[in-house]
């Protein structure tokens, strides 16, 4: 069972919380901290070319033009994310942690979505939501990963 488990997940402070709330983002790192190792971390700003290329999936709905500008519009943290307790899958916990997409239901549960998230494209934090989708998300901040060294 323990070879269906992830050990990583990539992870985004989105600009929403660099531009309106830097003042917590030391807090939000030290409760990320209490549930996760960061094993990489940077802080960058997309091109829109760049944003587009990252949420190249979501080309052609509704929401995808206003959401490139949102993620090229200011300063994001990506980060490869190892659950502390090697039993459990990254990607899932992560998920759980930052809670659902749409801040309207987020703020009805503890997680970062529910404490810092402003709207459905404004919601704090992106977390990969498959295997395949961590690694290509890992492959795409961190280019010289290698998880084999870790
Ligand atoms: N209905 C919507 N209206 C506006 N923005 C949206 C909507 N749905 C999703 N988004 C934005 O697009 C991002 C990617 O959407 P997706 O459906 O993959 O959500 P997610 O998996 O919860 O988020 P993420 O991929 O960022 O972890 C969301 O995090 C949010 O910023």
């Amino acid at each position: 069972m323990s070879s269906s488990i992830s050990r990583y997940t990539l992870a985004i402070i989105k600009p929403d919380i660099l531009i309106r709330q830097s003042q917590c983002l030391d807090s939000i790192i030290q409760k990320i901290e209490t549930k996760f190792n960061i094993v990489n971390r940077k802080q960058i700003v997309l091109s829109i070319s760049e944003a587009e290329q990252f949420y190249n999936d979501h080309r052609g709905k509704f929401f995808y033009e206003r959401l490139v500008g949102f993620m090229s519009r200011g300063p994001i943290i990506p980060m490869v994310l190892s659950e502390k307790n090697s039993q459990v899958d990254s990607i899932k916990s992560w998920r759980e942690f930052i809670g659902p997409t749409h801040a309207e239901n987020a703020r009805k549960l503890d997680c970062l979505r529910g404490e810092y998230g402003f709207s459905d494209t404004w919601n704090g934090f992106h977390g990969s939501g498959s295997h395949d989708e961590a690694l290509n998300e890992i492959k795409f901040f961190f280019p010289d990963f290698d998880k084999t060294n870790q």
